[in-house]
């Protein structure tokens, strides 16, 4: 099976990316500028929009602003008539697990029917569109008994992990039912220096950053005793690209494959900048969540086989560039 189509030489490929105003957003802008694409994204109100992390990557003037809403059908299918895509990235939606305790409506309205809308829009226009899904390990709930593939079944634990499953089966339904190129990406957590502080990564950081600066802080955290599979973002744009390059469309695990604990990640961090975490760390009981996945660990081996796709980084080396970026960022005054 040829795992790669090859760009026409006249007219570049179109790509729309809903949602591109976040992290991945603004590394698959930069992946697919440099492949040659031409470049849509979308966001809910683009006038509105900081798009700082297309900025920080380059691409803030090459790529072309929509406004989109994608729990409204009419927004939704007029953006996928006017930009005419071959492929379609669904990054869009709330993306905090924590949050989604608070907001489940807004949660669920804006991954399950946002996607539904996206796959509704792409069949209406009947146009051969690949479709990449964004889905995440949330689904799997605990993998306490074994590291979770393609084939381990879904026990959501939170409003955000019930919203991503129902996407994910949509996306399932519609390729089975239509024969969509339509494929779901299952990523592991993954970061970089485009974290927003909501996410803990993010938090450890820029607090161990501020803290070795001479800040008199301490920093506060809910579960230190869960694990994650930490990977880099810039990486996984890249396996997101791979799926739609596939002649059939199949959903897909997307880690490192390597575990670690929260508290392994905050001693690392603060290690970076040669301070004891012991010191300056507290347990807060209201940032714990009414349930959490203490264990996610993973299989992402048929990516490798499939898709050529392997993570390289290791969280060590996500650590290392988070803390050097907040060091940037510290010293510029930013
Ligand atoms: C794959 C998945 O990855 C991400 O979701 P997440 O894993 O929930 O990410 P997080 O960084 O918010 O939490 C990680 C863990 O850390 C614990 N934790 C402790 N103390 C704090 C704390 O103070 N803040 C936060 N945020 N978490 C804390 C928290 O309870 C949880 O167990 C998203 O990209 C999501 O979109 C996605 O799909």
């Amino acid at each position: 099976m040829s795992a790669t189509r090859s760009p026409s030489a006249t007219t570049p490929r179109r790509a729309l990316i809903c949602g591109v105003g976040g992290q991945d957003g603004a590394y698959l802008t930069r992946l697919l500028l440099d492949k040659g694409y031409e470049v849509f994204g979308t966001s809910r109100d683009v006038t509105g929009m900081r798009g700082a992390g297309l900025s920080a990557v380059g691409a803030r003037s090459r790529v072309q602003l929509v406004s989109m809403a994608s729990n409204d059908f009419r927004s939704v299918l007029q953006t996928i008539t006017r930009t005419a895509p071959d492929e379609v990235y669904n990054l869009a939606g709330q993306s905090s697990v924590g949050l989604s305790f608070e907001q489940p409506v807004e949660t669920i309205e804006s991954i399950a029917l946002g996607t539904l809308n996206l796959l509704e829009a792409i069949r209406f226009v009947d146009k051969p569109i690949r479709f990449y899904n964004a889905g995440s390990s949330e689904c799997f709930g605990d993998t306490a008994d074994a590291a979770a593939s393609e084939e381990t079944p879904f026990r959501p634990r939170s409003p955000y992990a019930v919203a991503k499953a129902c996407a994910h089966n949509l996306v399932a339904n519609y390729r089975d039912a239509y024969g969509m190129h339509a494929s779901t990406g299952i990523l592991f957590n993954h970061e970089s220096p485009l974290r927003p502080d909501r996410f803990v990564t993010q938090k450890i950081v820029r607090a161990a950053c501020r803290i070795a600066a001479g800040g008199n802080e301490a920093l506060t955290l809910g579960n230190l005793d869960i694990h994650r599979d930490w990977g880099w973002a810039p990486e996984y744009v890249d396996a997101m690209w791979r799926m739609l390059q596939q002649d059939r469309a199949a959903d897909f695990v997307i880690a490192t494959g390597r575990s670690v604990s929260l508290e392994h990640f905050v001693a690392t961090s603060f290690a970076h900048f040669g301070l004891d975490w012991r010191q300056h760390v507290r347990h807060d009981p209201s940032l714990l969540r009414p349930s959490d996945i203490r264990f996610g660990a993973a299989d992402p081996s048929l990516a490798e086989r499939q898709l050529g796709w392997k993570a390289r980084v290791s969280v060590e080396q996500v650590v290392a560039e988070m803390c050097r970026a907040a060091q940037a960022a510290t010293s510029s005054g930013g």
